[in-house]
């Protein structure tokens, strides 16, 4: 299987069998032994085509005689990879966009359809200006929608609230692949050395200005090559992210909870800052996913991580009074990490933005009564959106007048003016988060 047959047969089976995109993308890449080079074109074809397409679609449409609905789904995938490279990746020739496109059309089609894709893309390669996309006065939200890859609804928001030029900054921003970041398990390395380990192992890095543990890397091998990983000096984790634990700013010793953990970021970081002294109580309602974060806490060396399968809504009831720091990092509709998945933004909708609140809300009252007078409650998601964020905080604090809002800017690693944090992508060039610190009343 060459390389675009492989993309092809990951973007069917996200957009027939609703499978995510970056698993299938892993499980495909991880069974075949492919070059840095395929690994890499693989990846840029599965992301971008699934990102754009809808922008594909409307392309399409300017050059099929069939409605795009009565086409087969994968030749559909076809010609949508194929107009892909023709208007998005300028280094690929036209003409090798058309004849693969044609050849997986054989493979997966019949005549008819070899003639259609060949007739379709080769139009669409001869004529790119045919495509008329709205106009950005006129209609600026579908003119974003479509120029920047995103659901009109989520855009519609964003212009009532930002405006326009502003909105079109933060979709750019969540259409650029963010470098990977890793933070540094300070309880087994400094990031003076692991930087100096990571670039004897081929990675080209630097530190984070965000956070003392966080590196940056912007070339890298296959990270299940590098030793580094295996010895647990590093975690995965977005710069913002990072930003979290230092906001809860937990000590040696301190009983902590961090209400809905897995698969454990935040908590291994936790207990990083703990120096591994005390404990942290991790719970979440994925088994599985409290498996993977027992798995990397023993891979980080961490000892002081207990996890509960528990529905936290319940945690009041049966810890109270007791935690030193509790960490909601809520379930959301991660509207702050559009970059990270492709696919993301198309399983996304209003609605969510009604549901969740009234659970974060449940979560961070009950989680609270969990706290010691004097205790500290950090409440953070990664979206970018008030009803889940701003908005949970006040209803929280309207309810339950002993807990006080602290300002958590001020406990960033490079302190903010906010009181309450968010952090955007396109203005902080880190994943859209925030961050609320409330102390109970001593
Ligand atoms: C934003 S993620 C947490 C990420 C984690 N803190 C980290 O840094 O790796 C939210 C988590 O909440 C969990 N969750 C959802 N509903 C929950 C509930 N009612 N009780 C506990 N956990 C819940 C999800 O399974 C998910 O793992």
């Amino acid at each position: 299987m060459n390389a675009r047959e492989v993309a092809l047969k990951v973007i069917n089976s996200v957009d027939i069998d609703g499978a995510y995109a970056n698993i299938a993308l892993a499980q495909e890449i991880s069974q075949r032994d492919l070059t840095d080079r395929d690994r890499r074109f693989i990846t840029e074809l599965v992301y971008g085509t699934i990102k754009a397409g809808a922008t594909l679609d409307w392309i399409l449409s300017h050059y099929s005689s069939r409605p795009l609905d009565k086409i087969h789904p994968v030749i559909r995938n076809i010609l949508r990879m194929g107009i892909y490279q023709i208007f998005f990746l300028s280094r690929i020739p036209v003409s090798a966009a058309c004849n693969e496109a044609v050849k997986l059309a054989k493979k997966y089609g019949h005549t008819g359809t070899v003639k259609f894709v060949n007739a379709v893309l080769r139009s669409a390669g001869r004529n790119p200006d045919k495509v008329v996309y709205p106009d950005r006065e006129r209609d600026p939200e579908k003119y974003i929608a479509l120029r920047y890859f995103h659901p009109e609804w989520l855009v519609r928001r964003w212009v009532a609230r930002f405006g326009a030029a502003i909105c079109e900054r933060l979709c750019k921003a969540n259409n650029e692949t963010p470098p990977l970041t890793l933070r540094t398990n300070t309880l087994k390395i400094n990031r003076v050395d692991l930087l100096r380990r990571l670039a004897c192992e081929g990675v080209v890095c630097e530190p984070s200005a965000w956070a003392p543990e966080g590196i940056l890397c912007h070339e890298y091998p296959a990270l299940s090559k590098l030793a580094s990983l295996r010895a647990g000096l590093f975690q995965v984790q977005d710069e913002s992210s990072m930003t979290v634990a230092h906001v809860l700013s937990p000590r040696p010793g301190d009983f902590v909870i961090d209400a809905c953990g897995a698969p454990g970021g935040k908590s291994t970081h936790i207990a990083a800052l703990m120096e591994n002294k005390g404990k942290v109580l991790a719970t979440d309602i994925y088994e599985h996913k409290l498996a993977l974060m027992r798995d990397n806490a023993v891979r980080l060396g961490i000892s002081i991580i207990e996890t509960q399968l528990l529905d936290a809504v319940k945690l009041g009831e049966l810890y109270p009074g007791q935690a030193d720091r509790v960490l909601v990092d809520a379930p959301c509709s991660g509207l702050g990490v559009l970059r990270r998945k492709p696919d993301s933004r198309w399983r996304k909708n209003e609605q969510m933005l009604t549901d969740l609140p009234r659970l974060q809300l449940a979560i961070l009252a009950s989680a609270a009564k969990c706290l010691k007078p004097g205790g500290i409650l950090v409440y953070s998601t990664c979206t970018t959106e008030p009803e889940e964020n701003g908005e949970v905080v006040k209803s929280f604090l309207a309810a339950n007048p002993e807990f006080i809002l602290e300002p958590a800017g001020r406990y960033l690693p490079v302190p903010r003016q906010e009181e309450m944090v968010q952090l955007w992508p396109h203005s902080d060039g880190v994943d859209g988060f925030f961050i609320a610190r409330m102390v109970r009343r001593g």
